[in-house]
This record gives C-alpha cells, structure tokens and sequence, in this order.
C-alpha cells in the first residue's frame, strides 16, 4: 500500500503537489532539454495548477497535455482542456505547448488515434502527471469495472490513447471520452495522485488493495507506478 502524506491544509497541499510536479519538471529539462507533463480535469486540480502555472520552469520547452478528456470541443463546459487554459496555461505556463486529446472526427476512437499519433510525436513518454481520483475510484478515465478497463490497465500495450465509451448499470462514463493508458503512467518520472476530503481518502485505501484487473488504484498499485499520494482533508 503507498504511503498517504497528509498535509495539514489546502494551501500546504497545493503547494506540496505543485513542487513536486515542478521539480520534476525541472530534473526532465535538466537532462534532455525538454518535459512533457500530463494533468487531469474535474475539481480537485485548479489550486495546484494556480500554483504550477507561476513555477519558474522554461515553459516553452514543455509541453502540457491532459490524461484524459471528454468527448467534446472546448466550447463545452464538459471539455477538461478548457478547464487547463483557465487555470494551469495563464502567466508563465502559456508559454508551453498544449496537445490536446480532443478533436473533431469520425468518431472517439480515430480522435484516440489521433491524440495517440500527437503524443508519439512528443516522444511517447509523460515526466510529470497529476492526476485526480473521483469518488467511484476512477483516474483518467478508467472507471473501475468499464467496459474498455482492460485495454487501459493492460501493462503490456505501449502507451498509447483509447477511445472510451460510455458506460452501462452506472459502470462507465455519461459521455464518450478520452484516455491514456496504464503504460503512460508506468513511464512517467512521477505520478502525484492529489486527494482531498475523507471520503476520498477511504475510497483510495479500499481501492488500493483491491483488484489490479478491475480496480484501476489496485493496477496502478500493482505495476510500480512511481505514485506520490498527497492529501488533505479540507479542499
Ligand atoms: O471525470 C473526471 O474526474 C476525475 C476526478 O475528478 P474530481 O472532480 O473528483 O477531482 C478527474 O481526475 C478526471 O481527470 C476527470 O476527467
């Protein structure tokens, strides 16, 4: 089980999960020049991407992309890549390039193939991710007992980007979206998990020493994910 590092409030959590993406981003610049960093949607990242967007980082060597995204344009409320524009890629981080997993096509899954041959292109690999967990234990969009769970939590694909339907009985998004897989997770320099509020911090522990083949925390758990969990209990 990874070690939870409580922290004793919102602003000291923010901070805490902003430094360690930006050190990392730092070691990734430092070595080969470059970084891509991935981050998630939904409630819980807009403090720390605050914070991240006015780290001193050479922003225009790094390139932002999210780890997952609703099948929709950014004109919707529902769009994770608006939600980065607002709040990480302001100040200093708008200098970076955005690669979004979003774009218009046939359907969820030639827009998969298309984010997939976009992030290839940028090397294939992730150095920082921030990702979020929703109270039915998804991250990305990998929901536990989904239909696609187990080509995203196969350890043994590339990394790559799939399409993922939406869900039946409850199991499985409302809209079509986005996601990277397991592999990206695997590869990446660090993995900060970013958690607020109790009942979150029950649902990861149970999650955790769940199932890796149906519970998404439990795979991250079981394939050496390099996972920084950080949490607070008052967002
Ligand atoms: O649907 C999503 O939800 C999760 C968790 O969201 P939160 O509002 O509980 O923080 C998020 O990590 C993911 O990127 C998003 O698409």
């Amino acid at each position: 089980m990874p070690e939870v590092e409580t922290l004793p409030d919102a602003d000291s959590w923010a901070a805490a999960c902003a430094a360690r993406l930006t050190e990392t981003l730092s070691a990734a610049l430092a070595e080969s020049g470059k970084a891509v960093f991935a981050g998630a949607g939904g409630s819980t990242p807009s403090p720390i991407y605050a914070r991240l967007s006015q780290a001193p980082l050479d922003w225009p060597r790094i390139v932002v992309t999210l780890v997952d995204e609703r099948y929709v344009p950014e004109s919707s409320p529902e769009s994770n890549a608006a939600l980065m524009k607002r709040t990480l890629l302001n100040g200093p981080a708008a200098t970076s390039r955005f690669v979004p997993l979003y774009s218009p096509q046939v359907t969820v899954d030639r827009a998969a193939a298309v984010a997939a041959h976009a992030l290839a292109t940028e090397g294939g690999h992730l150095d920082a991710v921030l990702l979020g967990m929703g109270e039915d234990g998804h991250i990305c969009s990998m929901f536990p007992e989904s239909p696609t769970l187990k080509s995203l939590l196969s350890p043994k694909l590339n990394p790559t980007v799939l399409g993922v339907p939406t869900g039946r009985d409850g199991r499985g998004p409302t809209l079509e979206r986005l996601s990277i897989n397991l592999p990206y997770l695997m590869g990446a320099r660090r993995v900060v998990l970013a958690l607020t509020g109790a009942a979150k911090r029950d649902v990861f522990e149970r999650e955790a020493a769940g199932d890796p083949n149906t519970q998404p925390i439990a795979a991250l758990v079981a394939n050496g994910v390099p996972l920084d969990v950080l949490w607070t209990e008052k967002a």
